[in-house]
């Protein structure tokens, strides 16, 4: 399987370099690394082992390299002469970013870098690609001068010869074995014994070890984040995608398929005809293209702050952390959640792999784990909303993203309950802020009483990951709202167009309210009637949506080919597709299978022998 999707990434590569240079000649903008990502994955069920080569290493061989590393090597892996993967996560550590054991030694002499893994917990394990298809990679590693630990450093390190593809002296490279999805990856494991690698092999864009040993210190030792910053957002996006593509599947499938009529003696409706069915399936549509608007968002927020780090302006490094962080674990966390309900919507023909939904779940779920955990990364926000919360307390000014948080900072109580669109995202936001205010007060009460503040956040840690939820739902639905009620090219909708947009705005809304009801009713009065009204509105909606969700998923455009799925092709042959995967079976080859003389046939009449001997 590995070799087979190595053979497809490079046949998709080349078709997309030469799209690339058509469209984008020279060009360094990132879309076209990520569209040439996404079309290679989505054309590799089993996944992309060049997936990593492309957004990271690549990548922070640009980011974080000098122009002169950039010439030497850059060039090079942007034009897929030298394929390398990002090595930082070690079999015993993957979160904690400081507990990194591999170590690099500088030695002035040679002006080299010796570099280890010095046990086994520190051999590189799970970078993508790493297994067979990487001869470079970049090396993250501790950084140590005269034996004095310096902090994390990123090194370009060769590891197999590119004419034999051998292994060279001092690596220790392989597979770490099957995983539950994407096993055309070939992730790795890495191990390095006194390695040697010129100084210059260090990436110096921000920090730099002159030939003398002085270590010169980056500026913000964050920015040697941005290669993970950069995934995240690549998270928000692939993963709305995923779950665009398991809405497409449900909704078609959901319009072919007939069961259960819904009044004795009427024919046999759509399962989507069901209420019941349009919950499982119509929010599920609504929340891809949330996501998918709040990625493209996020993208060009990335955009904007990867050209000001190039001119050394960081000043927006930690808004696009925040929101980094808050993105890729809510369209993770999201994505998989819906693919699931998705594939328990299609009844038993969902369970098939013909289906496609499960290969889909297994591609979408790792990305709660990679690129930082995502529980972690929410007490990254929470942490974060803490510092701002501070700032609100001393009246300074928050980031754009968070200043609502000033805003509902300042309301003495809810307005009057209307249930309007506005009055239900203020009501999410509110009881963020009031979710904030509470995780601040036992925070800083620990703080207070001498806990270090590390200590402080894990014992805050289940108000804090609270809150961090609480303002990605404020984040993304704020983001909705604006875009289908304030966006400037509204006008240019058509009457119906702009009906659907309100329409998915409405059900959003209403979804995350009846979401996160406990966490409001917290904060704000709400009678049983105003909720009762919200969920005639719920049922409403549904209704109206009804209609439109197969134009919507049809509008996502994924091809049979990327859908991969008997329930989902665009012609609704369902049962034909499924009847003509079943026979392609290698068990329908034989009318007998092999194992009815082997072991059947001796069992079933060990049996009756057995049966007639206790009658005799
Ligand atoms: C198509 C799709 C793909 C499809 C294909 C993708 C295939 C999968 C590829 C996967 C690749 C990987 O997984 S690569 C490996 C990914 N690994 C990770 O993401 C590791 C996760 N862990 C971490 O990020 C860190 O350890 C973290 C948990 C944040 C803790 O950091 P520290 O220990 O340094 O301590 P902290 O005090 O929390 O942070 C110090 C300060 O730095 C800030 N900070 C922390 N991280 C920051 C960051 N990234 N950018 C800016 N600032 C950051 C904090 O806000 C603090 O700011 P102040 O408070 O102001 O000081
Ligand atoms: C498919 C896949 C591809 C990957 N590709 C790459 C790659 O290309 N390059 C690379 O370097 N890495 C890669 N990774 C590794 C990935 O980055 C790590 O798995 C991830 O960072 C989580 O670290 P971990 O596995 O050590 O889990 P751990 O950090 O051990 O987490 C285990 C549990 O401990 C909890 N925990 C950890 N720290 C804290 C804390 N401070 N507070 C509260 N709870 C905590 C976590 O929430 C989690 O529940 C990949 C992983 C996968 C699954």
């Amino acid at each position: 399987m590995a070799s087979m999707s190595v053979k497809h990434a490079i046949a998709a590569a080349k078709k997309l370099r030469s799209l690339q240079e058509r469209f984008n000649p020279g060009g360094s903008d990132i879309y076209p690394a990520l569209m040439g990502d996404e079309a290679i994955t989505a054309l590799i069920p089993s996944g992309n082992p060049l997936s990593v080569h492309i957004l990271m290493f690549t990548r922070a061989l640009r980011e974080q390299g000098t122009d002169e590393q950039y010439e030497k090597f850059g060039r090079r892996a942007d034009n897929n002469e030298i394929i390398g993967t990002f090595a930082q996560t070690e079999l015993g550590h993957g979160t904690y970013l400081r507990g990194l054991e591999a170590r690099a030694d500088y030695d002035r002499g040679t002006e080299e870098f010796v570099l280890n893994t010095p046990k086994l917990s520190s051999y590189k394990w799970w970078p993508g690609g790493l297994g067979q298809t990487c001869n470079y990679c970049i090396f993250v590693a501790q950084l140590y001068i005269d034996n004095e630990a310096k902090g994390m450093a990123m090194f370009v390190v060769q590891i197999r010869d590119e004419e034999t593809h051998m292994p060279l002296p001092g690596v220790h490279v392989g597979e770490i074995g099957k995983k539950m999805g994407l096993n055309g990856v070939n992730n790795g494991f890495l191990g390095l014994k006194d390695y040697r690698v010129p100084r210059l092999n260090m990436l110096m864009r921000h920090q730099q070890v002159l030939p003398d040993g002085r270590f010169v210190k980056s500026p913000v030792s964050q920015v040697s984040y941005f290669p993970m910053v950069f995934v995240r957002c690549m998270v928000a996006r692939q993963n709305s995608n995923y779950l665009a593509q398991a809405a497409t599947i449900a909704t078609r499938y959901s319009v072919i398929r007939r069961q259960s009529p819904i009044e004795e003696g009427q024919p046999e409706p759509k399962i989507l005809e069901h209420l019941t069915q349009q919950m499982k399936v119509i929010p599920e549509i609504v929340t891809a293209v949330v996501y998918r608007l709040a990625a493209a968002n996020l993208q060009n927020m990335y955009n904007e702050t990867a050209e000001a780090v190039y001119r050394k302006d960081f000043s927006r490094l930690p808004e696009l952390h925040a929101l980094a962080c808050i993105l890729k674990v809510a369209t993770s966390y999201d994505s998989t959640y819906g693919i699931e309900r998705l594939r328990q919507a299609c009844g038993g023909h969902g369970y098939l792999t013909a289906g496609n939904l499960g290969n889909i779940f297994a591609m979408a779920a790792p990305a709660c784990t990679y690129e930082g955990e995502n529980s972690v990364l929410y007490l990254q926000v929470g942490k974060i909303l803490m510092k701002n919360w501070s700032q609100v307390l001393a009246g300074r000014e928050l980031m754009p993203s968070m200043a609502y948080i000033s805003e509902c900072s300042k309301m003495t109580s809810f307005p009057q309950w209307t249930g309007s669109w506005e009055c239900l995202l203020k009501a999410i936001q509110y009881a963020c802020v009031g979710s904030i205010r509470l995780a601040f007060q036992s925070y800083n009460a620990r703080v207070q009483s001498a806990q270090s503040q590390t200590a402080a956040v894990n014992y805050s840690g289940l108000e804090l990951t609270k809150a961090a939820e609480l303002h990605g739902r404020s984040y993304v639905a704020g983001n909705f709202y604006q875009q289908i009620v304030n966006s400037p090219n509204k006008h240019q909708r058509s009457p119906q167009f702009q009906k659907v947009l309100e329409n998915m705005l409405e059900l959003h809304l209403i979804q995350i309210f009846f979401r996160h009801l406990g966490d409001i009713l917290r904060f704000i009065r709400i009678t049983e009637d105003e909720i009762s009204a919200l969920q005639r509105r719920l049922e409403e909606v549904l209704k109206e949506l009804r209609p439109d969700a197969v134009a919507i998923t049809d509008a996502f455009d994924f091809n049979d080919k990327i859908l991969s799925s008997a329930l989902g092709c665009y012609d609704g042959n369902v049962y034909e597709r499924l009847f003509e995967a079943a026979l392609k079976h290698p068990l329908n080859r034989k009318s007998v299978p092999d194992f009815f003389e082997a072991h059947l046939k001796p069992f079933m009449k060990e049996n009756a022998d057995n049966a007639k001997k206790s009658k005799l």
